[in-house]
């Protein structure tokens, strides 16, 4: 790990630490994290940096704990089952905490291009290219006028409508990797699409990953088309 990476992974450490203060006092803090009331105290004010070891175990122990329990507390679902999780993709400070831990988590390798469909993709997407250094691409459900050429992916869903996602085909060229994300995944057709647009630019990719999963289905048809990780932050029955 470079210098540069050490500074990352302790500035994150910071952040969750920062996130999880919010609602805590540090005495719980410290009960969370294992850590020592006085220590957090000069972490979440930006004193001292935990050394890299302490980091790495927020980053990727506890970060992902809290930040699905957050995620949790933060979607709500309606009588059908639909879900309102605009308190999450609404949030880019969050979102910038979740792209980093699900790097962590899922070892996703680092992408050229992050892909994901409009509208409720963009900002996750934006977070976890912002992470990367990578690209953010989003297909649409309508072509952008004063593009000529696009990349398409069109299916008819089990409810009977069809539904087409378009890609200016300049996002994306032959050989770069691509991390494919969304918002949520339940029945995986969207992210069926999504993967199907990289394959047709003859991309590589390096994952799947959604914030939510609504069963396990979404996640089970990605895995038949990759063999990349797939993952999601928190799962809902
Ligand atoms: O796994 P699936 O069953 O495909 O569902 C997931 C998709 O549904 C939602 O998008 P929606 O089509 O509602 O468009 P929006 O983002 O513009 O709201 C969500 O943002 C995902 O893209």
């Amino acid at each position: 790990m470079n210098r540069a990476e050490k500074a990352a992974l302790q500035l994150q450490a910071v952040a969750v630490l920062r996130m999880l203060k919010e609602t805590r006092t540090y005495d719980e803090l410290s009960e969370v994290t294992g850590l020592p009331a006085g220590d957090l105290n000069r972490y979440v004010n930006g004193h001292v940096l935990p050394g890299t070891d302490r980091a790495r175990e927020v980053v990727e122990g506890i970060g992902r704990d809290a930040l699905s329990t957050e995620l949790e507390a933060r979607v709500e679902f309606d009588d059908e089952g639909y879900v309102d999780n605009s308190g999450v993709v609404f949030d880019q400070s969050f979102l910038d905490l979740v792209a980093p831990i699900a790097a962590n988590a899922f070892g996703f390798e680092r992408p050229d291009v992050v892909l994901t469909a409009a509208t409720d993709g963009i900002t996750l997407g934006a977070a976890m290219a912002s992470y990367f250094d990578a690209r953010l691409a989003y297909a649409k459900k309508s072509k952008e006028t004063a593009v000529e050429e696009f990349i398409e992916s069109r299916q008819r869903l089990a409810s009977g409508i069809e539904l087409t996602y378009y890609l200016p085909a300049s996002a994306l060229s032959s050989g770069q990797r691509v991390l494919v994300v969304d918002d949520l995944i339940r029945s995986g057709e969207t992210q069926e699409l999504l993967l199907d647009i990289a394959l047709q630019a003859d991309t590589e990719v390096a994952g799947v990953f959604a914030l939510i999963a609504v069963g396990d289905e979404g996640t089970g048809r990605a895995k038949e088309i990759t063999d990349a990780p797939v993952g999601a932050l928190t799962t809902f029955e």
